[in-house]
């Protein structure tokens, strides 16, 4: 494991499984379950689409910074890491050096 930010939010993602709806945004995505995840991912992917037709950058980094959050709460609530994504790219980047210094790291 590394303390990179995916690793932190994957971390605080995790606690989140055992807090209550109220307390949190994660935690009541989690409570509605997966569709309600889903959705929100197709969302964030429209409104990033969005913000790259129309050319702004600013709102193109924002838009992406929410779809890579659900997409986090989604392999949290699946119960993969964003390693595993990390590994999967370092692998087709034929980076194989990465991959197993991340499996290391596990
Ligand atoms: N990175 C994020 C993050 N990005 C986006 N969001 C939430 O995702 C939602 C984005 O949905 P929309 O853009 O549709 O905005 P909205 O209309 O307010 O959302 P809805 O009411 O339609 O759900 C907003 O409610 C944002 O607050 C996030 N919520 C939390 N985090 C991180 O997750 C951690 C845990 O969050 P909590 O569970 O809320 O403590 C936090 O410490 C943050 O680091």
């Amino acid at each position: 494991m590394n303390d990179s930010v995916l690793t932190q939010l994957a971390e605080v993602l995790e606690s989140r499984k055992q807090a209550e709806p109220d307390s949190s945004y994660v935690a009541k995505l989690y409570a509605k379950g997966l569709d309600s995840i889903l959705k929100k991912i197709g969302e964030e992917a429209t409104e990033t689409v969005m913000a790259a037709k129309d050319g702004e950058k600013d709102k193109i980094v924002y838009e992406v910074a929410d779809l890579w959050f659900h997409t986090l709460v989604l392999l949290a609530q699946q119960n993969l890491h964003p390693d595993d994504v990390l590994k999967e790219l370092a692998r087709r980047f034929g980076m194989s050096g990465l991959v197993e210094k991340a499996n290391r790291n596990d």
